[in-house]
């Protein structure tokens, strides 16, 4: 095995703490082809699909990666923007803007955006942090609830990529933030400006990404961190019971999944009589298909034709100054207290080791 290292590193370079942003990737074109590779790799996963892998294989190339990619792709179509896929333009703002906040505080940390699939992968972006000389190491994927099927899955690309480096750096990694203050203050402002901007619905909807029940079951803590992030940014919006609900959204397959399912419950809502209903998704850290098609576009419909009159989706935080400002804090905090990377710098150290080079040069230069 040959390890990843810099073989002309300089033992006089300053060590510096790098922050690995992840997200979950997303398919490179809205075309059927990008698509399917993006789902061949997120659905292999066995972090997402826990199915014994013989019996999963035959599904996922059998029947799933057949029919879904010409579907999706069309999906992926209604949202595409100029600069590409929603998820990845918003997750590359998120990631500079958080650059340029971290260095107005100071410390000399370097942000890397790196995807769990698809481009830019996680092996780049740490590759860019090695570069960097990063001694230290904060992976931050931007799921502010814990699911392992999202954040244990970053960990797991994470640790295969650092398996082959020779020197790995200090570790560690943000791996929620559902109740952080800052996060919830931050969707509380977008919230409050919704309702100023555009009126305030009856009802206000906490729609979360899915997952199957089976898992909360298992032991994932992703729903409790759902219902617990809702009930925090209720208390602090003030609402009263029946004026909110937490709901689930984005299932896939057969087998059932954490509810109620927000389709569902819009359309039960609507056929009693609610007009109108805002909606927001704090677990989604950027907008993306599963918001802008499934929420902001399909729900929006589904709701208008079982009789509702007003459907008002609020954005993700996206680039939100509150959000960057919130994620700059838990970097913050979370590096708190890591000792400086001790310089290796140390006169003898260097002469030795440049003596050892001078050594090899001249064992080689006899050879040739
Ligand atoms: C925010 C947290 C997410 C959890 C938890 C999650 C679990 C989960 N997802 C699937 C299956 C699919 N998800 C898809 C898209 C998608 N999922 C998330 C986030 C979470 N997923 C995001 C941000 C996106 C959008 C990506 C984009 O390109 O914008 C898809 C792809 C679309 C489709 O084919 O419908 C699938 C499939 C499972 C099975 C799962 C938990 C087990
Ligand atoms: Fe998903
Ligand atoms: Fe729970």
């Amino acid at each position: 095995m040959d390890f990843k290292g810099n073989s002309d590193y300089r033992h006089d370079a300053p060590g510096c703490t790098g922050v690995l942003v992840t997200s979950l990737g997303t398919p490179e074109a809205p075309t059927a082809l990008a698509v399917r590779r993006f789902l061949a790799a997120f659905l292999s996963d066995p972090r997402v699909v826990e199915i014994p892998r013989p019996l999963w294989w035959l599904i996922l190339h059998g029947i799933i990666l057949r029919v879904r990619p010409s579907r999706v792709a069309r999906l992926y179509e209604s949202v595409w923007r100029e600069d590409g896929a929603p998820l990845l333009s918003f997750a590359r703002r998120v990631g500079s803007a958080l650059q340029e906040e971290l260095d107005t505080r100071g410390g000399p940390l370097k942000v890397s955006l790196g995807m769990r699939h698809g481009t830019p992968s996680i092996e780049e972006a740490l590759e860019q942090l090695r570069q960097a000389g990063a001694q230290r190491l904060l992976v931050f994927p931007l799921y502010p609830q814990y699911s392992g099927s999202t954040t244990g899955s970053a960990f797991d690309a994470v640790a295969q990529v650092l398996s082959t480096w020779r020197w790995i750096p200090e570790l560690r990694m943000i791996t929620q933030y559902h109740d952080h203050p800052g996060y919830l203050e931050a969707l509380v402002e977008t919230i409050r400006r919704s309702w100023e901007e555009a009126g305030r619905g009856e009802r206000l909807l906490f729609s979360f990404h899915g997952l199957p029940k089976r898992y909360l079951l298992a032991g994932d803590p992703y729903h409790c961190h759902c219902h617990k992030t809702a009930r925090l940014l209720a208390e602090r919006l003030g609402l009263k019971e029946g004026e909110w609900q937490v709901a689930f959204q984005s299932r896939f397959g057969r087998e059932e999944w954490l509810k109620p399912y927000t389709d569902h419950l819009l359309r039960e809502w609507a056929e009693g009589g609610v007009k109108r209903v805002d909606i927001v998704c704090p677990g989604f850290a950027t907008d993306c298909l599963e918001t802008l098609e499934e929420i902001d576009q399909r729900n929006r419909e589904l709701f208008l034709e079982a009789g509702g009159k007003e459907y008002h989706y609020i954005p993700a935080l996206n680039d939100e100054p509150a959000h960057i400002r919130a994620l700059a804090d838990l970097v913050e905090q979370h590096i708190q207290g890591w000792p400086e990377a001790s310089s290796v710098w140390d006169e003898e150290a260097v002469t030795q080791a440049a003596k050892i080079s001078r050594q090899q040069a001249l064992a080689l230069g006899a050879k040739q």
